[in-house]
C-alpha cells in the first residue's frame, strides 16, 4: 500500500467525524463499552494508543463494535505496525515518522497518519506521498498560527492536529482550510472510564460534534 493510498484511506477516516478520540485504555473489559459509548455519541473513528499493556487486546475487542473504525496510536516501530494490524487496527497514527515505520506500514498495508511538527517534516512526508498528516503536538509546536501559516506554502497537505486540543480551541483548528479533523483525549477522561460512566462519554462525544458544528 503506497503512502498516497494510505493518505487516501486516512482522509476517509478523518472525514467520518470532526474529532478522533485518543484513547489510553488500561483494562480490556472497558474496550467494548467505551467504543460503543463513543460511537453512540457520533465519533466512530477511534485511536487506541499502544501505551498500555492491554492496548492490543483493546483494539481486538473494539474492532468488533459495530459502527466503529479502530486504529492504533503511538506506533513507533515496525513491530508495533505488525502487531496493530494483526489485532485488527484499520489505521495507524504515529507521533513522528521514521523510514522504518513508513516502510512497515506499506508492507503490512496499514494506512498511516504520520506525525509532523516542522515544515521540513511535512515536506519529507509529502515527498513520500503523505498528503494527510497528524500535526503533533499541536498546541506546543505552534498551534493554530503555525498551521495557518503552513496553509499558504503547503496547501496540498491536510492535517489532524492532536496534542493539547480541547473544546476551547477545537473550533479554531477546524476552521482552518488545511485541517480535516482534530484528535483529542478529552472525550474519554480517565475518571469516566475508571468509573464506567459510559453515558458521560457519549455526552462528551456528542458535545464534541456540537462544538464542531456538525
Ligand atoms: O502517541 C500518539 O500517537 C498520539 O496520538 C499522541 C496523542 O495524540 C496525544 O497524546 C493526545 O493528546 P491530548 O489530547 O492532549 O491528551
Amino acid at each position: 500500500m503506497t503512502p498516497a493510498e494510505q493518505s487516501a484511506a486516512a482522509a476517509k477516516i478523518c472525514a467520518l467525524a470532526p474529532v478522533v478520540p485518543v484513547l489510553i485504555v488500561e483494562n480490556t473489559a472497558d474496550a467494548k463499552p467505551l467504543a460503543s459509548a463513543l460511537v453512540a455519541g457520533g465519533l466512530p473513528a477511534l485511536e487506541v494508543t499502544l501505551r498500555t499493556p492491554a492496548a492490543l487486546d483493546v483494539i481486538r475487542a473494539m474492532a468488533e463494535v459495530e459502527g466503529g473504525v479502530v486504529g492504533a496510536g503511538t506506533l513507533l516501530t515496525p513491530a508495533d505496525v505488525k502487531a496493530a494490524k494483526a489485532a485488527g487496527a484499520k489505521f495507524g497514527v504515529s507521533p513522528g515518522a521514521t523510514q522504518a515505520l513508513i516502510d512497515a506500514c506499506a508492507e503490512y498495508e496499514l494506512p498511516l497518519l504520520p506525525g509532523a511538527a516542522t515544515a521540513s517534516e511535512v515536506m519529507f512526508l509529502l515527498e513520500q506521498g503523505f498528503t494527510v498528516q497528524k500535526f503533533f503536538p499541536a498546541e506546543y509546536a505552534g498551534g493554530v498560527p503555525l498551521l495557518s501559516a503552513w496553509s499558504s506554502p503547503l496547501p496540498q497537505v491536510k492535517f489532524c492536529p492532536t496534542g493539547g486540543v480541547s473544546p476551547s480551541n477545537a473550533v479554531k483548528y477546524l476552521s482552518l482550510p488545511n485541517v480535516i479533523c482534530v484528535g483529542g483525549s478529552w472525550v474519554a477522561p480517565k475518571s469516566a472510564v475508571a468509573s464506567g460512566n459510559w453515558a458521560e462519554i457519549t455526552r462528551l462525544a456528542a458535545d464534541a460534534r456540537l462544538i464542531a458544528g456538525v
